[in-house]
């Protein structure tokens, strides 16, 4: 095994450092959690009976406080196809919390949006504050304390965060996600894209269009690109959130409810009053942060997560920036291709070795923390295992070697020699672009903006062939204060096209892309946003803007005197309508994108 990476140990340090004051505050709190011991003992006989009144055959267990109650948070509804298997996933768990003398109660729901569904739509700017009323909703639903552990199901774009941060809340219960698998693969999404390219350009009709799109999301499960919800599972791996490998198991089958029913039993060993407590704002540490961020480069994950990692690492008192994003990006290398950033999807990664694959060679290599609590092992070390039925009893494999180095490759032969996520800076401000998925040609962007308040305005525009050109596209008032920072992803087809016609094409924009965007080079999460005066809302059409992923540049080319001249025009009216405009409160308080975009975080620290 290599000695940890200097780079690696140097950005924990500093982490550990910065994080101190705010890390021994959160710190104390599980201290008080345990030894309030928020559990049943101290509810009073009337708060008692509420809790057990409905249980049924639990009844007696529940009422004697002999064995640990666990709580599920679940973000089941059957629209959403990720999380439509956690239907069935309750009346599991009591089964084999049963098993082993012990019982769970349904603790809440939260709501799951999705993005797929809200792509290009009114109700994507709901979708970055949901996270952080999932996170609300975890915390009434644990504050009950009727519970002496938890299990999360979640796995899609904002849930995940949100019940992480939820859940830290009341880190001193030990708490392990518990994933349902991606669908099988249809549509490959180099075809779908293809497809969506057309009818941006008026060659194939809304029906085509549709055909292709229901063959690529066609069944339960996770959609199978590698987007937020995929790069969520990761992390959860890399932070050993759940038992080892379970991420990319499909729904429905023997072996994915053997790792639930795993998963129930693991939890039963870390309670509190055992010998082997692992409260979850224990495992939630330094170096288990610092290993999400390094698993996000390995594979080229989301750039949410430039924005999700600082809020879940806030709520458990640990402080990171883009900075630290950056330089950790320069030192790991990018071993897997996943579309976006290659051909295959998350069923070909984890049938190449997945997850398991890259954790073994990350940790061979020290670029990764193994010495971390997780919530199933010793360390790190054996989340390079794989699990499989042998005789239909559930073990864990090693995995010795990719099975496909198209997909999935050793630390000695990356596919890039860095992971990919870039830190932007300039006189526009501070932004991230993800290149893993960006030729190396196109990298670097000089042209004139063209500058939009909307991103239809920006479809009207091509489809009015006003763009046919090398143009930056720059989209504002897109930040969290403006209007909640949406996924931009709808205009990927469009600039796809100008891209492909042998334009020099860049995004630029105070707002958000999908995980699952790639291809045209997007400067993104620009901050300070436009509302309130950021940079960005100075730039006029025409103005020539360099956007340059080699240098890390992004700025606007236009003389000193000029540029403070400028003013920054009225924003417009903020939204109203689809419930937007209950959201109000979060838009007022959410801060910067690079310290997570977060109204409750944000709310929370100013009365520390
Ligand atoms: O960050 C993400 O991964 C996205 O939010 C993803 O969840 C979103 O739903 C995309 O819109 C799906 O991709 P398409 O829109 O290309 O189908
Ligand atoms: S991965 Fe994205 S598009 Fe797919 S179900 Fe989850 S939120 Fe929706």
């Amino acid at each position: 095994m290599t000695d940890l990476h200097p780079v690696i140990a140097r950005v924990t340090a500093r982490i550990v450092e910065r994080s101190a004051p705010r890390r021994r505050h959160y710190l104390d709190l599980i201290e008080r959690g345990r030894e309030a011991g928020t559990n049943r003992a101290q509810l009073s006989c009337g708060n008692l009976a509420h809790g057990f009144a409905a249980s049924g055959e639990d009844k007696a267990v529940i009422r004697t406080g002999s064995a640990m109650n666990m709580g599920i948070i679940t973000a089941y509804n059957d629209m959403l196809s990720a999380h439509q298997p956690y239907g069935r996933y309750p009346d599991q768990i009591k089964i084999a919390a049963r098993e082993i003398g012990c019982t769970a109660q349904v603790a809440g729901g939260v709501p799951a949006m999705c993005d797929g569904v809200t792509q290009g739509q009114a109700g994507m700017d709901l979708s970055l504050f949901s996270r952080d009323t999932i996170a609300l909703s975890t915390a009434v639903s644990l504050s009950h304390a009727m519970f002496e552990g938890a299990l999360m199901l979640g796995i899609c774009d904002k849930i995940v965060p949100g019940l992480l941060i939820g859940a830290l809340r009341f880190g001193h219960l030990p708490t392990i996600f518990v994933p349902a698998g991606p669908m099988p693969s249809g549509l490959a999404n180099k075809e779908k894209v293809r497809i969506r390219q057309l009818y941006a350009e008026g060659k194939v009709g809304k029906d085509e269009l549709l055909e292709s799109e229901s063959a690529s999301y066609h069944g339960a499960g996770t959609c199978t690109f590698y987007g937020t919800a995929n790069s969520n599972q990761m992390m959860m791996e890399m932070m050993g959130l759940h038992m080892p490998a379970a991420s990319f198991v499909h729904p429905g089958t023997k072996l994915r409810q053997e790792l639930t029913r795993a998963a129930v039993h693991q939890l039963a060993r870390i309670g509190w009053d055992g010998d082997d407590y692992r409260p979850l704002g224990h495992c939630v540490d330094e170096k288990a942060i610092v290993n999400a961020i390094i698993g996000l480069m390995a594979t080229g994950g989301s750039t949410n997560h430039a924005i999700h990692l600082p809020a879940m690492a806030r709520a458990a008192g640990i402080s990171i920036d883009w900075t630290d994003f950056a330089e950790i990006s320069d030192v790991v290398p990018l071993l897997a291709r996943v579309y976006p950033n290659g051909s295959g999807d998350v069923n070909n990664f984890h049938a190449a070795g997945g997850i398991s694959y890259v954790i073994s060679e990350l940790l061979g290599a020290g670029l990764l923390h193994g010495d971390i609590l997780t919530v199933a092992r010793q360390g790190l070390a054996d989340y390079g295992q794989e699990p499989v039925l042998e005789n239909d009893a559930l073990v864990w494999k090693d995995v010795p070697a990719s099975r496909d180095e198209a997909i999935l490759r050793p630390a000695s032969n990356p596919f890039q020699a860095d992971g990919g996520m870039k830190l932007m800076e300039g006189n526009l401000g501070r932004c991230v672009m993800k290149v893993s998925a960006v030729d190396k040609e196109r990298w670097t962007i000089e042209a004139p903006a063209a500058v939009f308040h909307d991103q239809d305005d920006v479809l009207r525009a091509f489809k009015a062939g006003e763009l046919e050109r090398d143009v930056v596209v720059v989209v504002r008032f897109q930040g969290p204060k403006a209007n909640g920072m949406p996924e931009l992803h709808k205009l990927t087809p469009a600039l796809g096209v100008l891209q492909d016609r042998g334009f020099k094409v860049a995004l630029l924009t105070d707002g958000r892309m999908s995980g699952a965007s790639g291809k045209v080079p997007a400067a993104i999460h620009l901050s300070p946003e436009a509302l309130g005066g950021g940079a960005i809302g100075k730039l006029r059409d025409g103005d020539m803007v360099r956007v340059c992923a080699e240098t890390g540049a992004v700025d606007a080319l236009v003389d000193a005197a000029t540029w403070a001249a400028r003013d920054i025009p009225a924003a417009p009216p903020p939204p109203y309508d689809t419930g937007r405009e209950l959201f109000a409160l979060f838009r007022h308080h959410s801060d910067l994108a690079e310290a997570g975009a977060s109204p409750i975080l944000a709310a929370m620290e100013s009365e520390l």
